[in-house]
């Protein structure tokens, strides 16, 4: 799948983003390597801190899925440039992601760039670290 048609699925995830209190929407999608596509909108909640990211949204909805190994992830929101995924996403990227695992991250003015979690979260715990 191309990287265009990615976002396009994150920008229609975004349009179901349930945010009453930051009215900042995000949209994501991820491609698993058996060429599902799972969509995830952000999710506010009264209690602010609970709130679900998008791209978290939509990783927990492929694993309860049955589906942990991701090809690309893609991100949306309406921002300046490329969006820039929160640290507990990136921790939660980590997990189901590797090296070369496309990270996708764009905004609503069709600019984006590809990234990896290394380099959004360099030195991330990882399940490597619970081995002793
Ligand atoms: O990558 C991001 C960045 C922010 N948000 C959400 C969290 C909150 O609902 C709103 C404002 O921070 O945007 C995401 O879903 N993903
Ligand atoms: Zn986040």
């Amino acid at each position: 799948m191309e990287i265009k048609k990615l976002i396009d699925e994150a920008v229609e995830a975004r349009n179901k983003a349930y945010t009453p209190y930051s009215k900042f929407k995000v949209g994501a999608a991820v491609l698993t390597k058996n060429n599902h596509v799972f969509q995830g909108c952000n999710i506010e909640n009264a209690s602010y801190g609970l709130t679900n990211c998008a791209e978290r949204t939509a990783i927990f909805k492929a694993v309860s899925e049955g589906e942990n190994a991701f090809e690309a992830i893609a991100i949306v929101g309406e921002t300046d440039g490329p969006i820039s995924p929160c640290g507990a996403c990136r921790q939660v990227i980590a997990e189901f992601c590797d090296e070369n695992t496309k990270i996708i991250l764009a905004n609503l003015k069709g600019e984006y760039v590809e990234t990896t979690i290394t380099e959004l979260l360099p030195g991330f715990f990882s399940s490597k670290d619970l081995k002793k």
